[in-house]
């Protein structure tokens, strides 16, 4: 699952522990991006600190991985190269991208689109507030799920964060301390 995590909240973890489970995946690996292709006018998070909370957050679950092939990356970060050096990482894996309904509807304007398919299968899941389409692209290779809908991005709370508003509940406990230790997202939205 790639994203920019900033911060990785339980929308995210949720959607991967169900995948997981439908499809019987052996382990899901989050992908924190190193420079988000669409986020490059936005004010985003030091990798490493994402990098990091995405460790906390998953850390209790042995089928929970992180991969720091984007972070490390020079340059701008696109899946096309996760999905590449994922493969050169697990040269026997069958690889699932998981995404969720505002990114999936952007897919077919990622960076060498026709390719990504024949990489990875995709799993696209439902979000609220976010119509999931998935008309034209390939059928077998791009599966929706319905997943427990979570009313949470980082957006909301990273403002919340800022406010000084609670975000107990909405992202792990060692999240949550995370965020107050490094005193993050105290002065950008
Ligand atoms: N609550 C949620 N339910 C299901 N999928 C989600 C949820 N939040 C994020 N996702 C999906 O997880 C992936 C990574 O999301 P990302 O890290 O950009 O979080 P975000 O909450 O959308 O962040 P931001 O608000 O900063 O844009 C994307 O594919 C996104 O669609
Ligand atoms: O490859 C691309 O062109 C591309 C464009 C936009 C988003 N993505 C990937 O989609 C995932 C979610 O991105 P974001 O910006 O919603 O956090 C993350 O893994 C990104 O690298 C990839």
């Amino acid at each position: 699952m790639g994203g920019t995590f900033d911060p990785v909240h339980h929308g995210h973890l949720v959607a991967a522990s169900e995948v997981a489970a439908r499809f019987d995946l052996d382990e899901v690996v989050f992908v924190p991006t190193g420079q988000p292709t669409f986020k490059l006018d936005q004010d985003v998070t030091a990798a490493e600190h994402r990098y990091l909370m995405t460790v906390i957050a998953t850390a209790s679950n042995p089928r929970f991985t992180v991969s720091r092939v984007d972070v490390d990356r020079a340059g701008v970060t696109y899946t096309v190269d996760t999905l590449r050096d994922l493969k050169t990482a697990r040269p026997d894996a069958e690889l699932f991208f998981i995404t969720g309904a505002d990114a999936i509807a952007q897919i077919l304007t990622w960076k060498d689109a026709d390719e990504l398919f024949s990489m990875a299968q995709f799993v696209a899941v439902t979000r609220p507030g976010h119509a999931l389409s998935v008309d034209g692209l390939p059928g077998d290779r791009v599966h929706v799920l319905e997943v427990p809908a979570l009313a949470i991005s980082s957006t909301d709370v990273r403002a919340r964060a800022r406010a000084g508003q609670p975000v107990w509940y909405l992202v792990p406990d060692g999240v949550v301390q995370y965020i107050a230790k490094h005193r993050l997202y105290r002065g950008q939205s």
